[in-house]
């Protein structure tokens, strides 16, 4: 039996996919997704009428879906209106939810109200009327025990249920109320509120026409399963009443305007010029060599050892690998040092551009390094170019001693992001900063804290053999004083039997700061932004929205700007008390009092990045199994909140756990877009964890890539990879709020079109055998060289920005908010203390 189809109307909600998903696992309909505004069905064209009603023949049913604004906006339901206008010989069957649902009770006469607070992330019963007793015909809920369901929403059908006595309400709730007679409710929800109770139409059919709606969402993670059955109980219905009326669907030329998932990178088969001509080097070996690593020695004492005096640093630092009272599941297992990354390939781009610098540094000293502009052609962006420089790289001897053998390694900021959702940035930026800076990193130690091992890895060419070079570094850790007994080298006034731990002490306060000028986010202002953020939820504009501010410190400028000190002219620590400590003494101060799983220092392409922090954005493996952590829910450790038990109080609150609920469901979305419907779990939901300075609620979701058909196609043309992930889930939803596009839109309004750059972005790595592991860059400081500001006396400074932010919902106080954001800004920020 062929499939049923279903069309499924887009409102851009960040749960839309997983919609597609329940329909699609359910009903095991095909489904088709069609955006509201799609420029494919125009209503402004002459033939839009026919055009629809073509292209609404090919299916069994449509969903009008979820999404930001309000049924009463044309933009915001778009080609939904037009649905319910179709004339008795078009007609289909229709299921709306939410705001699907909302447009259906419009377009009934019902008028369209905020609540009294909007209800995000809630879990309610819905009291449905299985049990009424002329309800069978046309009644979804039929045969349905109660159950619960989420809701995300901040308006509300009104149908003239506020203005029913208590006395009429038990009879008038399940009739047609006389004034809309095409009304016909099947759900409600009452919402208890000060002093009053909240009738809230949650389910409703049309009393002639084969439209049904709810205003739940059944897709949600936290609703109940059972629920699923008025799904079930919809298409039955829709299947009887296309019976009756003798409609057919016409199976005909089924070419799918909009499939329910995104094609892979790899799909379009051109090859960039520049591509082909680097397919030289892609027949990559690997050779390693571990050595025992001293539980003395350090992530940043490696660094000093072999990386001293280098411009470019890429350093991703489990910082918190041997932290007391951290859980070992966020501790973060491996850090990774890419080693010689100024002789690195690497590529940059800046977002809005239609090409990608590609910078190749000279092999040898006779050669100059080159610079190559290489063009985005049509619809290709930079992911295109880089699943296509990765794919023949790719092996499928993967090293299971190492999460990483070579590969990419670099970061994206929020603009990239903002551009992968199609959210415009600015169009005049000021400057030419890259957006994405991925280097291609053949050079690295992996330390491995469990097993306290250090891996000196090489991907080379088949022709040349490493083992020197791997000696030579072996050899220079080893022979050091510090790998010995702990003792740095070169330092006169430290005695032998004075241990020390750090090549590097952490910074310590000097006099030179009172030149440093920090510009803290004013409280008041913030406290406003608050409140704008909640009149757009109020709105139905967005059911979240992760407000940031950002924080400046200005500071004469540690020349020369470089990473780790250069050990052997000693050079470890501000010379005088007039020296600026450098950016490597801030991170090792930064790591000291905030050690985190997903610390790094990272100079690369214009860029400073010191970050600690503990949120990983997304990992997956070779074959494709992705896994995404998202944290929402935030409390400071202190005397009054100092054990798990404690926080895990604090946190599991509705509030709390409805906005960490919000970003499950969102990324979920994110990965159904890429891993298809049916290929997404939830293994852990809502658990509280424990930081150096705070707690965090944080939940796990998983996805699993299309597995290629073809056992031997590594990175096979049509394959999916993680950087298809990486693409299809930035920016990170649980620093954007939810629905992700509309509240990037309101979160540039609110915070001023202010870049967030680095801060929001992602950190991380992707090897050449398909695994990779991005954090989200929060809790960290960042400057770009370019960023200096010229003084009166002739001195120049640079600027560092700290941001920090947090979750806004209908239920956050103006005050909380601001204290949140103060918590998590107060980190970063001691560094300059
Ligand atoms: C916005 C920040 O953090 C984000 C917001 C969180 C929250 O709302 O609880 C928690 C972790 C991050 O996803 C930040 O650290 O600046
Ligand atoms: N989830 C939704 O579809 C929400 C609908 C509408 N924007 C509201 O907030 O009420």
């Amino acid at each position: 039996m062929s499939h049923p189809r279903i069309l499924f109307l887009d409102a851009y909600d960040s749960f839309s996919n997983n919609v597609v998903s329940l329909l699609n696992t359910l009903l095991d309909a095909e489904v088709h997704v069609l955006p509201i505004d799609s420029p494919q069905l125009d209503p402004k064209s002459p033939t839009f009428h026919d055009a629809l009603v073509d292209e609404l023949r090919r299916y069994d049913a449509v969903v009008c879906g979820p999404g930001p604004g309000s049924p009463d906006s044309e933009a915001d339901v778009g080609l939904m209106k037009h649905i319910w206008q179709l004339e008795d010989e078009h007609l289909l069957p229709v299921l709306g939810i939410c705001l699907g649902f909302q447009s259906l009770a419009v377009s009934c006469g019902a008028t369209t109200k905020k609540l009294t607070t909007g209800l995000h992330g809630m879990i309610r019963q819905i009291d449905h009327r299985s049990d009424v007793a002329d309800s069978s015909e046309g009644n979804i809920f039929t045969d349905i025990p109660s159950f619960r369901a989420t809701l995300y929403h901040s308006l509300c059908a009104d149908i003239g249920q506020g203005l029913i006595s208590e006395a009429d309400w038990p009879a008038w709730r399940w009739a047609s109320p006389a004034t809309l007679p095409q009304v016909l409710p099947l759900a409600w929800v009452e919402e208890p509120r000060d002093g009053f109770v909240e009738r809230i139409l949650m389910g409703m059919k049309h009393t002639s026409k084969p439209f049904w709606g709810f205003q739940y969402h059944p897709e949600s993670i936290c609703s109940d399963s059972s629920g699923h059955r008025v799904i079930l109980n919809w298409f039955e219905q829709a299947r009887r009443w296309s019976e009756r009326a003798g409609r057919r669907t016409q199976p005909n030329r089924i070419e799918v305007m909009h499939d329910a998932r995104n094609p892979s990178l790899l799909s379009q088969p051109k090859v960039d010029d520049w591509i082909r001509q680097n397919e030289r080097d892609i027949d990559c070996r690997y050779t390693s060599r571990s050595l025992h690593l001293p539980a003395h020695v350090q992530v940043p004492d490696v660094v000093e050892l072999l990386q001293s005096g280098k411009q470019d640093q890429i350093i991703l630092d489990s910082a918190s690998a041997h932290a007391d009272r951290i859980g070992l599941d966020v501790r973060g297992r491996y850090s990774i040092i890419a080693l010689d990354v100024e002789k690195a390939m690497r590529f940059e781009y800046h977002a809005g551009a239609s090409q990608v610098v590609a910078y190749t540094p000279s092999s040898t000293e006779a050669e100059c390094n080159t610079l190559e502009t290489m063009r985005i052609h049509g619809h290709d962006t930079i992911w295109h170019v880089l699943a296509r420089f990765l794919q023949p790289r790719r092996t499928k001897q993967c090293s299971a001693e190492t999460p990483f053998m070579g590969g990419f390694m670099g970061y994206a900021t929020y603009e990239l992001g903002l551009e992968c959702i199609d959210v415009e940035t600015f169009t005049d930026r000021g400057h030419q900063r890259p957006d994405l800076c991925f280097a291609w990193i053949t050079k690295s130690i992996v330390i491995d804290h469990l097993e306290s091992t250090l891996r000196i890895q090489n991907l080379h060419s088949p022709g040349s053999d490493p083992g020197q070079w791997i000696d030579e570094v072996a050899r220079t850790l080893q022979n050091s004083t510090l790998w010995a007994d702990g003792l740095r080298v070169n330092v006169g006034n430290v005695g032998s039997t004075n241990f020390k731990k750090h090549l590097t002490p952490p910074m310590t306060p000097t006099g030179t700061l009172c030149s440093t000028k920090i510009q803290v986010p004013d409280a008041d202002e913030y406290e406003c932004k608050v409140r704008q953020c909640q009149d757009f939820i109020a709105a139905g504009d967005s059911y979240e929205l992760c407000l940031t501010d950002q924080t400046s410190i200005t500071r004469s400028t540690s020349a020369p700007e470089s990473g780790p000190p250069d050990i052997s002219s000693n050079s470890w620590g501000p010379s005088s008390a007039t020296e600026t400590p450098s950016s490597w003494q801030i991170y090792r101060s930064l790591r000291a009092c905030q050690p985190a799983p997903f610390g790094s220092y990272i100079r690369l392409g214009g860029a400073t990045l010191i970050s600690s922090s503990p949120e990983r954005f997304l990992e997956y493996n070779g074959d494709g199994l992705c896994s995404m952590r998202p944290m929402k829910g935030t409390v400071r450790k202190s005397d009054a909140v100092a054990t798990l038990e404690q926080a895990e109080r604090i946190l599991h609150i509705p509030k709390e756990e409805a906005e960490n609920l919000m970003i499950v469901d969102l990324v979920r979305h994110d990965l159904h877009s890429v891993c298809g419907p049916g290929h997404v779990i939830v293994p852990q939901l809502l658990k509280v964890e424990e930081y150096a300075s705070v707690f965090q609620m944080i939940s796990v979701v998983q996805g699993q890539l299309p597995v290629n058909d073809d056992a031997d196609a590594v990175g096979d043309d049509q394959g999916y990879s993680g950087l298809d992930i990486l693409a299809a889930s930035l920016p990170p939803g649980s620093m954007t709020g939810a629905p992700k596009k509309r509240s990037c839109q309101i979160l540039q309004q609110i915070e001023g079109r202010r870049e967030r750059s680095l801060y929001s972005g992602v950190v991380g790595y992707m090897d050449i055998a398909g695994r990779g592991d991005w954090s989200v860059t929060i809790r960290s400081l960042f400057r770009w060289d370019d960023e200096i500001v010229h003084q009166h006396d002739g001195t120049e400074q640079e600027v560092w920005h700290i941001g920090a932010g947090g979750a806004v919902t209908a239920l956050s106080t103006p005050e909380g908010e601001r204290d949140e954001m103060m918590t998590k800004l107060k980190g970063p920020l001691a560094v300059f203390d």
